[in-house]
């Protein structure tokens, strides 16, 4: 591609993102090289570099265009990046956008330039709000506020990071030290992390997808932090679980290899796309006590089953503020109002999963998600609602976990009654966990029971 053309490929992959604000980046992304095959593979690395680039910096580019009276085009955009970020004079990119050829940028107007003129680096300035300066929306700061108080900034530093590439070692075809020793034969060193019995870390991008460790079904890509919650769900052999969001199974297959596919695991969800995949990577990954159950209104599978399981899991659907880290496009993607949309649809869904707990039982609800409200605030809502459930306490519910996998890791990641994860406190994703355990032996009340098209629960 010549140098015109890579330009012109950013701008239309940045536009292509712009248009579909709803669909994740990558999704747009995938679609757009697909769509581009002529692309080669270091023309595409530039391309989405800077159109990666442009997208992390997204809220702060769009802050400094606006001040000088701009509307944030794509075009604009990725020249401000280019200026601001990428260490090229004005002139260098009047220049780039004025190279002819066949697939070039129209070259920049008048209006364009004065703007770009007026661009001064560095990109974040003094003058910006506190949440431009730390690149958060302004709808997070509150619930941001409450979750690291002090370390707000340095919270925020880390959600900018790249992520390692975590690994889980299928412990129902290997070890942890048997799935090392296959992935450095491949010249993939990697080393344990430290929390999850299970886990690898890779620190820089390798082709995982392609080892023969991954095909063969060793590892699966899994970030600590969710490992930690398959783990805290203490599933055991022999025991009735249900993984009530099972999305693409990443918690089921965890669950299925300490339960070492004794007993069985129901892998429900809303999404029959989603259970799709999950059923391939349970066949690949060697599970075979687990099925898949696609939830859908009026679906009586939960009154049924009501009271029926040892452990129930909800891997709540949520504003993943936690993920920043890998889907740096959710900053701007999510907004106040899906937050309130999906406070109620948790709100629902634990009901719902409640009452499949059996006397005895747990319920385990997570979320990738750091905003209270999402996150302990729908557990102590709950308890209300439910007293007959009581949190079991972070290190209560570890050591619980641990000692029925026989494993050594006695450290808890965190005090108090629940796991909180963060990127800069513990290297992982942003995550929150709660343990309850069901007390009492009398039914759940009927009002928890499977309701129709309108439950907030099955939409
Ligand atoms: C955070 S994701 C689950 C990720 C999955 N547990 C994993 O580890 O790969 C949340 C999932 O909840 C599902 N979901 C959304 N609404 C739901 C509902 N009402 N009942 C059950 N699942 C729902 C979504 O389809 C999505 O797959």
């Amino acid at each position: 591609m010549t140098p015109a053309a890579r330009l012109a490929a950013t701008v239309a992959l940045l536009s292509a993102m712009e248009d579909q604000p709803r669909r994740p980046a990558d999704a747009v992304a995938n679609e757009f090289f697909r769509a581009r095959r002529y692309i080669g593979s270091s023309d595409r690395r530039a391309v989405s570099e800077r159109a990666w680039a442009v997208v992390r910096e997204r809220l702060r580019l769009d802050w400094r265009l606006r001040k000088l009276g701009a509307e944030p085009t794509a075009r604009l955009l990725v020249a401000a990046q280019m200026v601001l970020m990428g260490g090229g004079s004005l002139q260098g990119v009047v220049a780039a956008f004025s190279e002819q050829g066949p697939y070039a940028e129209a070259p920049l107007d008048a209006e364009e330039r004065r703007v770009l003129a007026a661009l001064r680096p560095p990109l974040v300035r003094a003058e910006m709000p506190e949440n431009l300066r730390l690149n958060l929306p302004d709808w997070v700061m509150p619930g941001f506020q409450a979750r690291f108080g002090d370390a707000l900034p340095a919270a925020a530093e880390a959600m900018a990071e790249a992520a390692p590439l975590d690994l889980r070692a299928n412990l129902l075809k290997t070890t942890r030290d048997g799935a090392l020793a296959a992935l450095a034969a491949e010249g993939i060193p990697a080393t344990p992390t430290p929390f999850s019995p299970w886990g690898l870390r890779i620190a820089d991008r390798r082709p995982i997808l392609a080892s023969k460790a991954f095909r063969d079904g060793l590892v699966e890509i899994q970030d600590e932090g969710s490992q930690l919650i398959a783990l805290l769900a203490d599933a055991r052999p022999g025991m009735r679980v249900a993984d009530y969001c099972a999305g693409a199974a990443g918690k089921t297959l965890a669950m299925a290899a300490s339960m070492n596919n004794r007993g069985r695991i129901t892998a429900c969800d809303v999404s029959a796309p989603r259970l799709t995949g999950a059923a391939q990577r349970l066949r690949r990954a060697g599970v075979d006590n687990a099925e898949t159950h696609l939830l859908e209104a009026g679906d009586r599978w939960a009154k049924r089953r009501a009271a029926q399981f040892d452990r129930v899991l909800v891997d709540a659907p949520c504003t993943g503020t936690g993920t920043w880290r890998r889907n740096p496009d959710a900053r701007i993607r999510t907004g106040e109002f899906d937050l309130n949309e999906l406070v109620t649809k948790q709100r629902a869904i634990l009901d719902r999963a409640a009452s499949l707990v059996r006397p005895g039982g747990k319920l385990v609800y997570a979320t990738c998600s750091v905003l209270p409200e999402e996150d302990e605030a729908q557990v102590q809502n709950l308890l209300e609602r439910r007293p007959e459930f009581r949190v079991v306490p972070l290190q209560e519910a570890w050591k619980q976990s641990l000692a029925a996998l026989g494993s050594v890791v006695d450290t808890a990641p965190g005090e108090g009654d629940f796991m909180a994860l963060a990127p800069h406190s513990h290297g992982t994703d942003g995550f929150f966990c709660a343990v309850l355990e069901r007390t009492e032996v009398a039914v759940p009340r009927s009002d928890t029971t499977t309701r129709a098209s309108s439950d907030p629960a099955v939409t």
